[in-house]
């Protein structure tokens, strides 16, 4: 059966990376899809903003919407004190399966946890089902045009508090104008701009980070 390009990740990361060492995974995922077919992790450009981002957080309960191989649930969940959780958000059972290989390599599963359906239907459900109370962070990567319908889900849901982060990538591209309009002029967050280069490319992209007023 022919492989899948997130197949070959895996396998990539299987054969080169080191067991339990989170930053030789994500060192490897970034050579494979520098040197050899390009994906949609965040990449490590971005991906040192984020680092900043949740280092200055310190956030106990993360969620993020879109896991696809899992690049960035190591990433972020590699920072988090012990008890930390991340909640991380994925449709597409195949990604799944592949993030839930790639995150136990690294050595944080019992970190993260892999939350497999649709946002719309899984985040009505993380107060009762999963216990959550607020989301201290929230990484926003899934489909670009789903973002700002999302946002305000979190927010109906009583999911955000005063000071929640909500870092949003690819706000250039492929863009998010409609959660970019949203964010800035609702006047329930605070807004910044990361300007950044888009995962292994020279093409330019940016993170938004938008703080919740409450
Ligand atoms: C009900 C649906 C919503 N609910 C959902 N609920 C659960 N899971 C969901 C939901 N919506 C989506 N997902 C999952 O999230 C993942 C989707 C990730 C999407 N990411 C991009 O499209 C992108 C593109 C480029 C790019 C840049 C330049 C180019 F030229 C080409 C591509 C770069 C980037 O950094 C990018 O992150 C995964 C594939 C998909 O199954
Ligand atoms: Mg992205």
């Amino acid at each position: 059966m022919s492989q899948t390009k997130e197949q070959r990740i895996l396998d990539f990361v299987l054969q080169n990376a080191t067991c339990g060492d989170p930053q030789s995974v994500l060192d490897n995922i970034d050579k494979y899809c520098r040197l050899k077919e390009w994906a949609m992790n965040v990449g490590d450009q971005k991906g040192l903003i984020l680092d900043n981002i949740v280092k200055e957080t310190d956030p106990s309960v993360v969620l993020e919407l879109g896991t696809y191989c899992g690049y960035s649930s190591v990433r972020i969940s590699r920072l988090l004190k012990p008890g930390a959780r991340v909640f991380t958000v994925e449709m597409n059972s195949d990604y799944a399966a592949i993030a839930k290989k790639i995150i136990e390599f690294a050595g944080l599963k019992d970190k993260v946890q892999i939350l497999e359906g649709s946002t719309s239907d899984i985040i009505p459900q993380l107060k009762k089902k999963f216990e959550v109370n607020t989301l201290d962070l929230v990484f926003v990567d899934h489909w670009k045009d789903k973002y700002k319908q999302d946002t305000q889900l979190l927010e109906k849901c009583s999911l955000l508090k005063r000071g929640s982060v909500v870092v949003a990538d690819n706000v250039i591209v492929p863009g998010a104008p409609d959660f970019l309009e949203y964010v800035r002029t609702c006047g329930r967050y605070d807004c910044t701009n990361f300007p950044s280069f888009l995962e292994y490319m020279n093409e330019k992209d940016a993170l938004e980070r938008a703080i919740f007023r409450g």
